[in-house]
């Protein structure tokens, strides 16, 4: 297994959100955790990307990581070219193809030069998610990865998500909606903090 999720609980303050969360992938799946607001979506991938410990539990991940939180962390006062060149210095990238092709997959292209400030929050996400993408990373954790695309952005959302799989990456996501479960290899129901397979998985391929 790529990702192992065993046990895992977390509480803050007398409020137990996670009870009993376990969590098993493995390469070239695309996994949903669906649940309602408030279920710990959020809590379950921040400690899945190990941005927050867990109180009990274990979490492997046999890989590199990426990480798309729900909400943006992005410079307001960068562009989204600027914000590729920090990132390639982070990742230690050699080059920038992949952030290239995705900047033009996701029609970001014509914003590039546009503090982020100035830009919609569709179009932030947009570059939220190439950020995570950009270094290839064996594992993702997107975080409600398609909240304000507009229905062609969504599309391709998928297009890559189904490369991703093709090419052996495990991508789990996180959602509020049990949309679009049948594009998935296996969904989670995360309510009362533990994970329960649901039936409606896809057919792979
Ligand atoms: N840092 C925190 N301190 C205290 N309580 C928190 C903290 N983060 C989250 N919570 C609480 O934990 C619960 C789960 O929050 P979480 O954000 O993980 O849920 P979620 O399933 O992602 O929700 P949504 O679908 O609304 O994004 C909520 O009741 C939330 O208020």
């Amino acid at each position: 297994m790529v990702l192992t999720v065993e046990h895992v609980a977390k509480s803050y303050g007398s409020r137990a959100v996670l009870r009993d969360a376990s969590l098993h992938a493995g390469h070239g799946q695309l996994v949903g955790v669906v649940g309602e607001n408030g279920a710990g979506k959020t809590t379950l991938l921040r400690i899945l990307s190990g941005d927050l410990d867990a109180d009990a539990g274990t979490v492997h991940v046999d890989g590199t990581l990426g990480y798309c939180p729900q909400h943006p962390v992005l410079d307001d006062e960068l562009t989204p070219r600027q914000h590729l060149r920090l990132f390639q210095i982070a990742y230690r990238l050699p080059g920038l193809n992949r952030a290239e092709s995705l900047f033009q997959e996701l029609g970001l292209a014509a914003y590039e030069r546009q503090p982020v400030k100035t830009l919609s929050s569709g179009t932030r996400q947009k570059l939220n998610l190439i950020v995570a993408l950009m270094h290839d990373p064996e594992v993702l954790l997107l975080d409600e990865p398609y909240q304000g695309f507009d229905w062609e952005t969504y599309m391709r959302f998928w297009d890559i998500a189904h490369h991703l799989r093709e090419a052996g990456r495990t991508v789990v996501i996180v959602s509020h909606l049990a949309y679009d479960t049948q594009r998935l290899d296996a969904l989670y129901r995360l309510s009362d903090g533990r994970l329960h397979p649901a039936p409606a998985t896809g057919a792979h391929g």
